[in-house]
């Protein structure tokens, strides 16, 4: 795949037909071979430059100038003595067509640009610090050799052929895929756009590609320096030109190297980006910026999963490099901004955000990925479960090295159909003594350091603590010390990899797994025990030692791991192509988080599995962060999106992620997900528990209480009504089970799986001070039941796990679980010697008839329906 220019490898032929395309003489590039090799970098530049003998035809000369050269270079006479260019003058940013006029010697506007004596990127090569990639681009202006276009005229197919040419030179790839043409056609035309793509569709691409197209540079802002290295470090190995900029950046000479253009693609954050604006108004005047790609753009939004403030201030790039702006640009230097996971409002918070142009072009493709697999499964997602949780992925890897002992290939496919039910025994409720360690990670809590568990070498950074996202230099794991380094996808070629006696071909065969964990805590926990199953196992947080991380960050990319386990501070935008399974273990914070993570599965586009274990019978905690209360609120909902997502048993997985995204997935499900396997359960018909939930709800909650005359119906938890609590939620089930002996040993899992179909149909809501209310649709069902036939709904995931082992009734001092965030929890732990007082203050209340309060309730409906 690699070409000449980068790897240096192939045959003269090939360079001579390059050179011979590009304009340049026979006789010439025969007598530069001769002098330097057939390494197409190094004929160009002796026959540019280095030999000062090159008599390439005038207008491909000029080609040559304006698609390889860096901006930097002084102008200078050219060889015959003709000066080429007038440096202090200003150049309008030409048009990405003049650029692409030039292999056909039709160009227009600025043309003044000038040889330079040597591509500048290749001056940095010597120095170990250097910026990544330092392969020269020198090749770009390639023979056409594909028969995809762009477009019908002239120039746009021009466009089409070189981007076959360098998509072929530089990826190896025969052709660019619908929506990243897209994505070129509206930077073709200089406009802004929004590309909406799966995971690992290959959205780099198309801001890579300008790049290669046009003698201008490509501006990345991107959340991540691991995220920069690691596309840098791609881009190196493609004989493209990068590098990245802040703080990650270790070479302190690299910024002033970019912004005088030597560097075909510069990787910044936004935090960079802002203090740059001056150099990059010089970078647009000259070489000029082709464009600006913001990547994982979700970034931006405030409703997304994962907001970055200075992501927001990136509006001053549309502020600042508009044509009406400055002078010397013909027209705005486009937006491409880019995501996998955006919403329908983040999509619009986008836009508006960044103050993206009215015309911007939204390009939208499928979400789906076909090769996942996805499942949930019922866990208590805690120590004790580890055994009978990872022992399929134990048997996985240790089975395939033992095969491959006895000389056989062993894949072992998972077998859905094998495997034991999601909704098993719900023995798994957790003890009290397990609730007060997840309120032991709240937020006033944030006690660094304080538990340590593990293996020596992480002993010290084992806590219990979360990763969350609060700025680029939390992710600064690698921080450009791999430089020198690329990391083979299949094969463990370096010294690193190699040290752990594993061989990487067995890792690769199976491919690797990332498990997905809330806390710093369970990494080294987690890893810990699967190392000593035998597996090759390493734990990842943002705060273990960076040497640790960067080992792991090698081995894992040359399959020398079978197994990280990490928070999410691994993974952003990496891309890997074998990882196998993805495995979550606990909630994630949003289904958008989860789909990013996921997709990191598979990328080779063979089957791969992600499953979440998760705790079915509780709902997630939101994990501590700094959020106003309306990001609380957002928050609060995205978790309970999640919720949702465990609770189905009806949907197709892969339908109800992409739908999360907007995207309609037709009748058919992805029929292979546990729930397209196992099939939807019975239907049960809800009309009755619903009628007297709803019933009692309503008048609990007051919102009757006045004007339909439900003053004497109880408001059993007064004074706590925050967002998240439960204020009335084991009030109404109290008081049904006690007044209503049909009811009375129904589990409260039973209601809140209710409550939570109730709240799917929109009868009931998340209120803003308390949950669950009435909504209208559902006192239109109340008012209309007797005309209704009946409330037919799947049981959900939870139902099912107490239908099958029903339990005694839940003793007070489990009510106060779910629905509130860590907290909330503590504090109703600590009030539990409350419990029984609470018990005697509801059976007090109780004391109201619930017939009454129906009746006056029917009443009150019967009025409004008059
Ligand atoms: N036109 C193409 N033909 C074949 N493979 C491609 C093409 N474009 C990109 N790819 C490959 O797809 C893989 C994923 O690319 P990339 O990292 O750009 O994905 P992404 O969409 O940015 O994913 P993420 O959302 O996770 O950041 C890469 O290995 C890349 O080589
Ligand atoms: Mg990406």
């Amino acid at each position: 795949m690699e070409d000449g220019a980068a790897g240096g490898d192939v045959s003269a032929d090939r360079v001579i037909a390059e050179l011979l395309d590009m304009g340049f003489e026979f006789d010439e590039i025969s007598r530069a071979i001769g002098a330097v090799g057939t390494r197409c970098a190094d004929v160009l530049e002796f026959m540019l430059g280095g030999s000062g003998n090159g008599k390439m035809k005038k207008a491909s000369r000029e080609t040559r100038s304006r698609s390889c050269v860096s901006s930097n270079a002084e102008a200078r006479p050219s060889d015959d003595g003709n000066k080429l260019v007038n440096p202090r003058k200003r150049l309008k940013q030409s048009s990405i067509t003049d650029h692409l006029a030039s292999n056909t010697g039709c160009r227009r506007g600025s043309c003044g640009e000038k040889a330079s004596t040597s591509y500048p990127c290749l001056a940095a090569s010597d120095d170990p610090r250097a910026p990544v990639a330092v392969s020269a681009d020198v090749c770009s202006a390639l023979k056409p050799e594909s028969q995809f276009l762009l477009a019908n005229s002239r120039s746009e197919s021009d466009l089409g052929h070189k981007i076959s040419a360098v998509l072929r030179k530089h990826f190896g790839f025969s052709c660019v895929k619908g929506f990243q043409k897209e994505a070129l056609d509206a930077w073709f035309a200089h406009k802004d756009s929004l590309v909406l793509a799966a995971t690992g569709s290959g959205k780099s691409l198309c801001f890579q590609i300008p790049a290669l197209l046009t003698a201008k540079v490509v501006v990345v802002i991107s959340p991540l320096i691991s995220l920069m290295h690691d596309q840098c470090l791609k881009l190196a190995k493609h004989g493209i030109s990068a590098c990245f900029l802040g703080s990650g950046q270790p070479d302190s000479r690299v910024e002033g190297k970019a912004m005088s253009g030597m560097y075909k693609i510069i990787y910044v954050c936004p935090e960079t980006v802002l203090r740059l604006m001056e150099p990059l108004k010089k970078l647009a005047e000259k070489p000029g910026i082709a464009l600006f790609a913001i990547d994982e753009v979700h970034c931006v939004s405030k409703w997304g999963h994962d907001f970055r403030p200075d992501y927001r201030r990136l509006s001053v790039l549309r502020e600042n490099f508009s044509a009406s702006k400055l002078k010397f640009l013909e027209h705005d230097i486009p937006l491409m901004a880019l995501t996998a996971t955006a919403t329908i409002p983040v999509r619009a918070d986008i836009i508006k955000s960044l103050k993206m142009s009215e015309d911007t072009v939204v390009v939208l493709t499928s979400f789906f990925r076909p090769n996942l697999r996805f499942r949930v499964k019922h866990s208590r997602t805690s120590v004790s479960a580890y055994k009978k949780d990872f022992r399929e992925l134990v048997v996985t890897y240790n089975d395939s090295r033992n095969f491959r002992g006895k000389g056989q290939k062993a894949l072992r496919e998972i077998n859905p159909d094998s495997e034991s039910s999601s909704y098993e025994s719900p023995d798994d409720a957790m003890s009290d003594d397990e609730d007060a360690n997840v309120d032991s990670m709240s937020h006033e809590d944030n006690s660094f350091g304080k538990t340590k568990v593990g293996m020596p070498l992480i002993n010290e950074n084992a806590e219990n603590e979360l990763d969350v996202y609060p700025g680029v230099d939390d992710f600064d794991v690698t921080c450009g010390e791999f430089l020198e380094c690329s990391w083979p996808e299949n094969s463990a070629s370096s010294s690193q990899c190699n040290k752990t006696g594993s061989s990487s071909s067995e890792i690769a065969d199976q491919g690797p797994t990332i498990i997905y964990v809330p806390t710093r805590k369970q990494t080294v926990e987690l890893a810990n025990y699967l190392c000593k199953t035998g597996l090759k196992a390493a734990a990842y947080n943002a705060k273990m030692p960076k040497s640790h991380l960067r080992q792991v960050h090698q081995q894992f990319h040359c399959n020398a791991l079978e197994v990280v386990v990490a928070t999410i501070a691994f993974g952003m935008g990496i891309d890997k192509s074998n990882v196998r399974r993805i495995i979550h273990y606990g909630f994630p914070q949003s289904l958008e988080a989860y789909y990013q993570e996921a997709g990191r599965a598979g990328r080779d586009g063979k089957l791969a599995d992600c499953t979440l274990y998760c705790n079915l019978l509780r709902a997630p905690t939101l994990l501590p962060n700094k959020r106003s209360k309306e990001q609380t609120k957002v928050a609060y909902r995205m978790l309970r999106d999640c919720f949702h997502y465990a609770l189905n048993t009806s949907i197709c997985r892969a339908k109800i992620l992409v739908k999360y995204f907007g995207e309609e997935f037709g009748p058919d499900g992805c029929r292979m997900c546990d729930i397209c396997i196992n099939g939807p359960p019975q239907m049960h018909d809800f009309k009755e528990d619903a009628v007297m939930f709803m019933s009692v709800l309503q008048a609990q909650n007051g919102q009757a209480t006045e004007d339909m005359g439900c003053s004497n119906i109880p408001r059993y938890i007064s004074g706590r009504q925050r967002f998240g609590e439960v204020p009335n939620f084991r009030g109404v089930v109290s008081y049904i089970r006690e007044k209503f002996p049909r009811f009375d040993t129904t589990d409260k899992v039973w209601w809140e799986g209710l409550a939570r179909i109730l709240e799917g149909r929109g009868y009931i809501q998340e209120a803003a001070e308390i949950y669950p209310e009435v909504t209208e649709a559902g006192l239109n069902f109340l008012s209309m039941q007797s005309e209704e036939e009946g409330l037919y709904e799947y049981l959900n995931a939870a139902m099912l796990l107490v239908m099958n082992d029903p339990k005694p009734i839940s003793t007070s001092s489990e009510w106060g679980r779910g629905w509130a965030d860590p907290a909330i929890r503590r504090q109703r732990l600590a009030g539990k010697k409350m419990g029984r007082r609470k018990g005697k203050r509801h059976s007090r209340s109780h004391s109201t008839g619930f017939t009454t309060a129906r009746q006056r309730l029917a009443e009150i409906l019967s009025k409004r329906r008059r």
